[in-house]
């Protein structure tokens, strides 16, 4: 169990205080191992990976959020642990992996449907790759470049200073959301899948996601599926505030908002997206540091100790 006791501003440390209860009522014979700094998800992930053989029956499971999620999948890659099954207990303040594989994100609950799991099952995880670099960074849910990058940028610092996250329902998050929204300028954006190019002169939200939702509960591709080896891209062109608005709420509500002229949808396995500017970006909630993105996405598939629910 490697557990982020910061996650949900520190609510989780409490959350896994019951989890514990729960798994000793229940005899399950665990470690567990404290992240205690942001990035530890990722080395006690990789050490656990290169000290343990495959084939041995060890489940590592992340007890946090999305970014502890986010960072004990690259890490269990980073020792070479892509075989061994990922479980996830979610206790985060968004918790969009667990809502995208129908996952209870009451914990307890959560814990309940674990301890239920006869057998890994495999599922799809985005991979990208910059092309300045070599390195490979795994993700379960989405990578975003443009406006949803910079609300995460913005919640994020405002982390910083008092802890505090963000929710879809507070009204940080909406004022976070309308500031930034009129700060976001629009930017090029040439789009490559196996079987397109388009190229666009004024895009503004462009999202490549393997889940349904982003943002903490926010359904931007419900079509999403993890077992179909596609992910999804959405390219939303820039717009004015009164039809984002609108965009919004068909989003949260009907999910109409894929039919609007504005938004564009590419599923695809391999994808390769550059932007004409420097732009923020985000993983799983995590920051991407700026820049102008020459990057290539594909999908590869990997065991996870969670209880199939189809999509
Ligand atoms: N001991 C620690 N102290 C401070 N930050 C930590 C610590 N351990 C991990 N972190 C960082 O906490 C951040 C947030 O974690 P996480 O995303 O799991 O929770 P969350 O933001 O509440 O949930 P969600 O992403 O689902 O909204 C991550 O960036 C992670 O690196």
């Amino acid at each position: 169990m490697i557990v982020n006791p910061f996650a949900d501003a520190g609510q989780a440390k409490k959350i896994w205080q019951k989890i514990e209860v729960q798994l000793k009522e229940e005899k399950v014979n665990y470690r567990v191992e404290m992240t205690d700094h942001p990035g530890n998800g990722v080395q006690l992930a990789r050490d656990f990976a290169l000290h343990h053989k495959l084939g041995e029956k060890w489940v590592v499971v992340a007890v946090g959020g999305d970014g502890t999620l986010h960072e004990v999948l690259n890490g269990l890659h980073l020792g070479g642990g892509d075989q061994i099954p990922l479980g996830y207990l979610p206790a985060g303040s968004g918790d969009d992996f667990a809502r995208g594989i129908k996952m209870p994100t009451q914990p307890l609950a959560a814990v309940k449907q674990f301890l239920e799991v006869q057998h890994a099952i495999s599922l799809d995880v985005g991979v990208y790759k910059n092309r300045m670099d070599s390195h490979e960074t795994f993700f379960t849910n989405n990578v975003g470049i443009g406006f949803d990058a910079s609300v995460v940028h913005a919640a994020n610092a405002g982390q910083k200073d008092n802890l505090k996250k963000y929710h879809l329902q507070s009204n940080a998050y909406v004022a976070s959301l309308i500031k930034t929204f009129f700060r976001q300028k629009p930017f090029g954006l040439s789009v490559k899948t196996n079987e397109t190019e388009q190229k666009f002169s004024r895009a503004f939200l462009v999202t490549t996601t393997n889940i349904k939702y982003f943002g903490g509960g926010v359904p931007i591709m419900p079509l999403a599926d993890l077992h179909d080896g596609k992910l999804d891209l959405v390219v939303v062109e820039q717009l004015g505030a009164p039809r984002f608005i609108r965009l919004f709420i068909q989003m949260l509500t009907t999910g109409n908002h894929l039919k609007s002229r504005v938004v564009h949808h590419f599923r695809t396995s391999q994808l390769h997206l550059e932007t004409t500017l420097p732009e923020n970006g985000q993983v799983n909630g995590e920051n991407i540091q700026k820049q102008k993105f020459n990057i290539d996405f594909w999908v590869t598939q990997r065991p996870f100790w969670i209880k199939d629910v189809a999509q």
